[in-house]
């Protein structure tokens, strides 16, 4: 929940007058031009970065901007995992860090992608990197899962794997995940409710069903990626 946020860098506004409830146990698209200010909000979810004003709230607590909330786990296109680990000790890693973590299941993700356990991560493919980064995202149990452009280097296949056992897993378990993409088409099979963001402040919000509703009728708006695309092209009044 987060209320009047914002955050400016030196350079400016990144995210102003942010209010928004991101509703548990959905699936959230956060979609807008580059520079819209999604990372921004997101760094601020997870607690990674400190709001300049406003509040924000994850399950009742807090962030200070210092750290990242034990039931938020956090994937960016980066997956910055240790390239001279192997995938067993980068679970070890996992199991090290997370009091929640659940090596079981963060192994048995990693199997069913089957990607081998020794290999070192340095070594796969972005596909397997991306498998192994969401296994250890998962693993540590989170409650919220926060995914900034995850997939941008998989090949369609490798998106579609990675997508699927996303969703699979986290309706599954009704995790809450926020997942910011630029690919809209995408969004459109797995995410029931959507933040759009344009110049770093919230243009639409709502479930996706709803929204489709609302705009029912009117030309080309039909489909939530031909109805995010007017939006970031300021076509709709506001
Ligand atoms: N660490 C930083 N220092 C200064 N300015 C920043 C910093 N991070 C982001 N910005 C600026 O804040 C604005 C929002 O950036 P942000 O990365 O949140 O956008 P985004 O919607 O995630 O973009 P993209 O789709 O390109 O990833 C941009 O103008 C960016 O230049």
């Amino acid at each position: 929940m987060a209320e009047e946020l914002g955050k400016k860098y030196p350079r400016g506004w990144a995210l102003r007058e942010s209010t928004l409830t991101i509703p548990a146990g959905r699936v959230v698209a956060l979609v807008g031009p580059n520079g819209a200010g999604k990372s921004t909000l997101m760094g601020m979810v997870t607690g990674l970065l400190r709001p300049t004003t406003g509040r924000i709230r994850v399950f009742g607590d807090v962030p200070n901007g210092r750290g990242m909330h034990p039931a938020v786990a956090f994937l960016t296109q980066a997956k910055p995992l240790y390239p001279q680990f192997t995938v067993a000790e980068t679970l070890k890693y996992g199991r090290h860090a997370n009091p929640g973590w659940d090596q079981a299941y963060a192994e048995g993700l990693v199997e069913r992608a089957q990607v081998p356990f020794e290999a070192k991560v340095g070594t796969l493919s972005g596909g397997q990197r991306t498998r192994v980064a969401l296994a250890l995202a998962l693993g540590k149990r989170p409650r919220l899962l926060v995914l900034d452009e995850p997939l941008a280097d998989l090949d369609p296949l490798a998106r579609e794997a990675v997508l699927e056992t996303l969703v699979q897993e986290c309706r599954g378990q009704g995790i809450t995940v926020l997942l910011s993409s630029h690919v809209l088409a995408e969004l459109e099979d797995v995410c029931d409710h959507l933040v759009l963001l344009t110049d770093g402040r919230i243009r639409l919000a709502g479930d996706v069903d709803e929204l489709l509703r609302a705009h029912a009728g009117r030309p080309g708006m039909d489909r939530l990626s031909r109805l995010a695309l007017a939006y970031m092209r300021e076509e709709v009044a506001a």
